[in-house]
């Protein structure tokens, strides 16, 4: 089933650990509150209880022992037991996790060889993307996408720094791919800087629940900061629970971007979930089929492929390659090169050729 996808039991363990069968059911705690997990740090979860009604507040949480090893991790739908007050000292308990719709991972990497899911329940992922300074990364960007697609997570490209650069490559490469675009630029002083673009942000993250990600430098904090004017990321807030800084995080949290036009009250919450320190996403565990699911003008052709083709650079016979060979002009032929390389790095990164730049 779909669902067995996403259940993070489905990730290999170390060896020597975890082939203790787990329980089925959980016990039955009837007094469970409802909760939002919105940050994690060092075994306490800040979570929102009741979020969206009338007794919404926060509060901090560990997880029950009869968890075990099951992560919890922002954008989780848990449940709670215990003192939920969010009062002085008080310390709930998640004693269930709900079904997750949608889990990105964040790549392993050398320090830890385990995949692991970073965010639940994200309906988005948004790409934040300097035009330049830094130069663009389409590599980068390609990964992402693929990751987000695999994850069933729409896509926003949000271009910034157009005052720098114009935006009409990308956008042409991107749009054919169901990539939503923003393009966003800065202008003004300091201290009275006005974002552009930032109405045509705010509606595409309306009513959602999106991942930002970005490299350093792109522009980030700067629009998390415009739509969070409580979040300083910039210059890290001190977190509620710990009293340490938020800067040295490197987990991911999920802020609540206000309403621009209160009043509204019954519109769906928009959450923005920031990933400082994520610098790519997991790839090994999708399927080639899956990945062509990034690019639906690749699957097109290559649904008529021989039996059994990889699609890889060396695959006989392969039918991407005379796509790109038979393009009706030369402007078109490059396009589609240009796509099939994108998707043919992505296989080769997948296989293990990983790419740390
Ligand atoms: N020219 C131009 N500069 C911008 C724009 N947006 C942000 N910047 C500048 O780019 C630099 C990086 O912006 P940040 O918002 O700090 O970038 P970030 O992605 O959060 O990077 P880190 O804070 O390093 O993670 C800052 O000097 C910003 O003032 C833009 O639209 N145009
Ligand atoms: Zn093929």
């Amino acid at each position: 089933m779909a669902q067995r996808r996403y259940d993070e039991r489905d990730v290999r363990l170390r060896p020597g650990r975890g082939s203790r069968p787990r329980t089925k059911q959980r016990p039955e705690h009837a007094d469970a509150v409802p909760a939002l997990v919105t940050g994690v740090d060092r075994g306490r979860y800040t979570v929102l209880v009741d979020p969206g009604g009338p007794d919404e507040h926060r509060t901090v949480a560990m997880k029950a022992r009869e968890l075990g090893r099951d992560r919890v991790v922002p954008g989780d739908r848990v449940d709670l037991v215990g003192d939920s007050s969010g009062d002085e000292g008080s310390l709930a308990r998640i004693v269930r996790i709900g079904e997750r719709r949608t889990v990105l991972r964040r790549t392993a990497d050398d320090t830890d060889p385990v995949e692991r899911i970073i965010v639940a329940n994200a309906d988005q992922l948004v790409i934040v993307t300097a035009l330049a300074d830094p130069e663009p990364r389409t590599r980068m960007i390609d990964r992402c996408v693929a990751a987000a697609y695999d994850a069933r997570m729409d896509v926003l490209l949000a271009l910034t720094k157009s005052d720098l650069a114009d935006p009409a490559e990308l956008v042409a490469m991107y749009a054919p791919i169901g990539v939503k675009v923003v393009v966003t630029r800065t202008s003004g002083a300091a201290d009275e800087r006005v974002i552009h673009g930032l109405d045509d942000l705010r509606a595409a993250l309306a009513g959602r629940m999106s991942v930002l990600v970005g490299h350093s430098g792109v522009g980030k904090s700067t629009l998390v900061n415009a739509l969070v004017p409580t979040a300083l990321r910039a210059t890290g807030i001190v977190n509620d629970v710990t009293g340490r800084g938020r800067h040295t995080s490197t987990s991911a949290v999920a802020l609540r971007v206000p309403d621009a036009d209160a009043g509204g009250g019954s519109a769906p919450p928009t959450w923005v979930i920031d990933t400082p320190g994520v610098r790519s996403f997991g790839l090994a565990h999708v399927d080639p089929q899956h990945l062509l699911g990034a690019f639906p003008d690749l699957a097109d052709v290559a649904d008529e492929c021989p039996r059994g083709c990889t699609h890889a650079d060396d695959a006989p016979d392969c039918l991407l390659d005379e796509w790109v060979a038979d393009a009706p002009d030369d402007e078109t032929r490059a396009a589609r090169g240009a796509r099939l390389e994108s998707f043919r790095r992505l296989l080769a990164s997948r296989l293990g050729d990983t790419d740390r730049s």
